[in-house]
């Protein structure tokens, strides 16, 4: 039943209830939230800008490899133990900034930091279901703090005020003969086309990338280095397979990955146990439409039960973080269709290649360089996921001890 819904369009609609729209000045606007026409032309037009500045190209793997190194560095000046939960945030954004915005910011700089908090906050203070706030909006004009209203608006009242410097800065240094980025493509997109889109699409285009992008993609990996310092023998098979096709002398790179399948199945086991999108983002249906032997009213809310297809029925021992699930007897990738967690059709996630990159880049870096320790003293970290838009794992700390090769 997932897979129809994901690949008919009559499901391909979005919500439209109050904590989906307030995040878009009240309006479907930008692509995660918005649907028909509209989210078909932005959508299409924000990918075709993103490809125009590298994005899935060589230039990719470039901003990609800077991060790593800049994160590896840091982790080696760092001599205590690191507390990993945000660990990636800032170098998350700098990667997807470098299109959007063409900008790069230090990983200690504050103002992000206070920025990747509110996100994190926004994250946790809902849920995919649009909550209390879309079913009952009017709460929120007597129990703002209790369903989460006054936390949301203030986080989106920061990231568009982010959101509007920027974009304001841009303005001022536009040259409609060479657009820098993405945000410089769009301003000219509107000059050239009146009417084509407005200021408000800009902004949501730019903020749904900053949420799509970065709590998914760090929340994976921090769950990747959860499920690692809990088992010594993967981080060491791991390593075998860093050192004996990479070495000491040079980093990984992308095309590695078809030679580290094993590092691939770390990720994919990954991806299906943490199920960090455990409803995916709702679809909503279009017109009345029959599902198997239901009758799905025109505006229902269809939530995706990724999280019970990555962790249900299927697999053997689900709760357990076997990567060789995902390999054959003689070492090769097997593709399950059960383990889709970006999606698939129309609305599938459009971040999948470069959450994939950054995932396998961020994983062999830090394993080539550290063994990953927990503080002594400290408990096994749990692997019971924070609920929320996207799940989390629980705050820990983990030493990186660098490697004696
Ligand atoms: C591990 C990381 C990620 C996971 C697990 C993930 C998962 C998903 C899922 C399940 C969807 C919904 C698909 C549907 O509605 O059927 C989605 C949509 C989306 N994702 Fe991701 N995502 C990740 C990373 C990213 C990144 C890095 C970006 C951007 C840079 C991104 C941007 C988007 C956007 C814009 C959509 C909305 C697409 C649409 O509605 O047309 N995601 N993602």
């Amino acid at each position: 039943m997932i897979k129809e819904v994901i690949s008919r369009d009559v499901f391909d609609g979005r919500p439209d209830g109050f904590l989906y729209t307030m995040r878009s000045f009240g309006k479907k606007l930008g692509i995660v939230f918005n649907d028909g026409l509209h989210w078909n032309k932005t959508r299409r037009v924000a990918l075709k800008f993103l490809k125009g500045f590298g994005y899935g190209s060589r230039q990719m793997e470039l901003h990609i490899a800077e991060e790593c190194q800049a994160l590896v560095e840091k982790l080696k000046n760092t001599h205590e133990p690191v507390l990993v939960n945000s660990m990636f945030d800032i170098s998350i954004i700098n990667i997807v900034w470098r299109f959007v915005a063409g900008e790069r910011y230090e990983l200690d700089d504050e103002r992000l930091k206070k920025l990747c908090d509110l996100i994190t906050r926004c994250f946790r203070v809902a849920d995919m279901s649009g909550g209390v706030l879309t079913s009952m909006p009017y709460l929120r004009h007597v129990i703002p703090d209790l369903i989460g209203y006054t936390e949301m608006k203030e986080v989106h009242r920061a990231l568009h005020q982010f959101l509007r410097e920027i974009i304001e800065k841009h303005k001022e240094t536009l040259d409609l003969k060479s657009p820098r980025d993405v945000i410089d493509a769009f301003l000219i997109e509107m000059h050239n086309n009146i009417g084509s889109f407005y200021e408000e699409d800009l902004q949501v285009v730019c903020l749904d990338m900053l949420e799509a992008g970065v709590e998914t993609v760090n929340n994976t990996a921090v769950f990747m280095l959860l499920y690692l310092v809990r088992n010594e023998a993967i981080q060491r098979r791991l390593q075998d397979e860093i050192d004996e096709v990479v070495g000491e002398n040079r980093a990984p790179v992308l095309s590695d990955r078809k030679r580290m399948l094993y590092t691939e199945a770390v990720i994919m086991e990954t991806l299906r146990l943490a199920s960090i999108a455990p409803v995916g983002i709702p679809h909503m249906a279009l017109a009345d439409a029959k599902l198997g032997d239901y009758v799905i009213p025109k505006g229902t809310f269809i939530l995706l039960a990724l999280h019970e297809l990555h962790n249900g029925i299927h697999w053997k021992d689900p709760e357990a973080f076997q990567p060789e699930r995902f390999l054959t007897r003689e070492g090769n990738l097997i593709q399950d269709e059960w383990l889709m967690p970006f999606g698939s059709g129309k609305r599938r996630c459009i971040g999948e290649g470069l959450a994939r990159s950054e995932l396998f880049m961020f994983l062999a870096n830090i394993m080539q360089k550290f063994n990953l320790k927990l503080p002594p003293g400290h408990p096994m970290p749990s692997i019971e996921p924070i609920d929320g838009l996207t799940l989390s794992a629980k705050p820990f700390k983990i030493i990186f001890e660098p490697r004696c090769q």
